[in-house]
């Protein structure tokens, strides 16, 4: 990750025009804003390599945007301008997370020697990046596939077959079925595995998108178009391209996708020069593709040319089979993200799931343990840890949820309190459901703050803030 872009902000207008000149110069592209608001707003649509921030600014100070950006791009780098050489300040701007600061008035030479060095960081994040990724992938791509039943045993054996030669495959089969770990399969079972596996959801892109997405384009390509971008086919070269969704690719691009999967190249937008590209294709789709061919809105020579091996995954209800194997996996997985020791399932239990009709499949059976592992107070869990279920089977107990039984211990508590004599009861109330909340989820990850935010779905600043504001004792997980 080199330096590429960079936003400047600063009220004084001599100082915007100063850096963005020299940057420009060296072959940046800048952003400026002439106040804090401007700067944020601009850094919530744009990512930035490096930010020079003006310590004092209308609007949104310098090291308010700093801690932002802290908060939700992590990996800008941030030099603060300050207008006096004052300790505070500077400290303050690096205890904040600055990458250095810079005194006004400063000659640029100043300025050059901290993006050089500024510079060769990004670098070195950049490599780190990679090889971050390059691990994770090496761990996370062969995700463990469960199931023994004979309708996987014939998937497992097409895989086999098929991994290992270069010929497109598409994955077809409801939401939630394991495409997307078939598909990994395939990449780590073939002579790509070290090389690129990406993904592309084409549903996820908007449709205008989507072409550049896939296969990038030229500086300058169209308004907007400040930097060349590399597109996934390009990235993923020597390696898999697993476009997923792939249903829900609009038919001029499915024209262009054809083209460049029998001619192996690539032309970016706005660019001339051809590029080659050794891509394996592997595509998958939750629509019956054949009825989208039938009414026109997929093309049929397309779905020919991707279907040369169809994977067909089986919903979990004709798999049944495979349930008991699989709930045990989800299980033993959140015991131990959760630290947890004991936990079972009641015989009741599996009979609920052997007999439910899983519409979410895997997906669905595998959120529902993780939830229940997470809120159970119980080492044996039984159906009634399992409402959406039960819900779905329609015989929920309603006198069971939770906002009942809440609603029954307020009103208990109401009755007992002057309530013309309070005037913080609504915090007051509120605080009160928060602490134990979040003390159960801090005691179920063992004081793990990242993976407490990430259960309760909320930024992990906010959860600090909790903590500090209702004095939770994190490492004993209670108040
Ligand atoms: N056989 C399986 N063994 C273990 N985990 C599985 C299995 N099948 C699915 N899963 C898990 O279920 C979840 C959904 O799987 P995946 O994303 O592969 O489904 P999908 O068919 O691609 O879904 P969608 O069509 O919605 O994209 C993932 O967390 C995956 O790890």
């Amino acid at each position: 990750m080199a330096i590429q872009r960079i936003l400047v902000a600063d009220d004084e207008e001599s100082i915007r025009w100063v850096l963005s000149k020299a940057l420009k110069k060296q072959g940046f592209s800048v952003d400026l804003a002439e106040d804090g608001s401007q700067a944020r707003s601009l850094a919530q649509k744009n990512h930035y390599d490096l930010a020079i921030l003006d310590i004092k600014m209308p609007g949104v100070q310098g090291l308010d945007l700093l801690k932002l950006f802290r908060a939700e791009s992590p990996d800008t780098l941030i030099i603060i301008m300050t207008a006096e050489a004052t300790m505070e300040n500077a400290v303050s701007a690096m205890k904040h997370g600055a990458y250095d600061y810079l005194t006004k008035p400063f000659d640029l030479t100043a300025l050059d020697a901290i993006i050089l060095k500024a510079e060769k960081a990004a670098d070195l994040t950049g490599k780190i990046d990679h090889l971050k990724e390059e691990l994770q992938d090496h761990y996370s791509v062969g995700r463990a596939i469960i199931g023994n039943s004979q309708a996987m045993q014939d998937i497992y054996k097409i895989l086999g077959r098929a991994a290992g030669s270069d010929v497109t495959i598409l994955v077809t089969g409801e939401s939630g079925t394991g495409k997307e770990l078939i598909a990994r399969a395939i990449h780590v079972n073939s002579q790509r595995l070290g090389k690129p596996l990406i993904a592309l959801n084409c549903a996820a892109i908007p449709h205008e998108l989507l072409e550049t997405e896939l296969f990038g384009h030229e500086r300058g390509a169209f308004t907007g178009a400040t930097e060349r971008k590399i597109g996934k086919f390009e990235q993923a070269n020597g390696g898999t391209l697993f476009l997923d969704e792939i249903g829900d690719m609009p038919l001029e691009l499915q024209a262009k996708l054809l083209r460049v999967l029998q001619e192996k190249e690539i032309t970016r937008t706005g660019g001339n020069q051809t590029i080659q590209v050794d891509v394996r294709i592997v595509a998958a789709t939750n629509q019956d593709i054949l009825s989208r061919v039938k009414e026109k809105q997929f093309r049929e020579d397309l779905y020919y040319r991707l279907n040369v091996v169809p994977i067909k995954m089986p919903p979990l209800r004709e798999r049944r089979d495979d349930i008991p194997l699989l709930a045990d996996f989800f299980l033993q997985k959140s015991k131990q993200d959760l630290g947890i020791d004991a936990m079972e399932y009641s015989e009741e239990l599996l009979e609920l799931f052997k007999t439910y009709n899983w519409p979410g499949n895997v997906r669905e059976l595998e959120n529902n343990i993780k939830r229940a592992a997470l809120l159970s107070p119980n080492q044996v869990l039984t159906p009634l840890d399992f409402p959406d279920l039960l819900e779905g089977k329609k015989y929920q107990r309603q006198d069971e949820s939770l906002e009942t039984l809440v609603a029954q211990k307020l009103e208990n508590s109401l009755s007992q309190m002057n309530l013309h004599e309070m005037d913080t009861l609504y915090e007051m109330v509120l605080h009160q459901v928060e602490r134990p909340l979040i003390n159960i989820v801090l005691q179920k990850t063992r004081g793990n703050q990242i993976k407490a935010a990430q259960i309760l779905g909320i930024n992990r600043n906010t959860l600090r803030k909790k903590i500090k504001t209702l004095e939770i004792d994190v490492k004993r997980g209670d108040a």
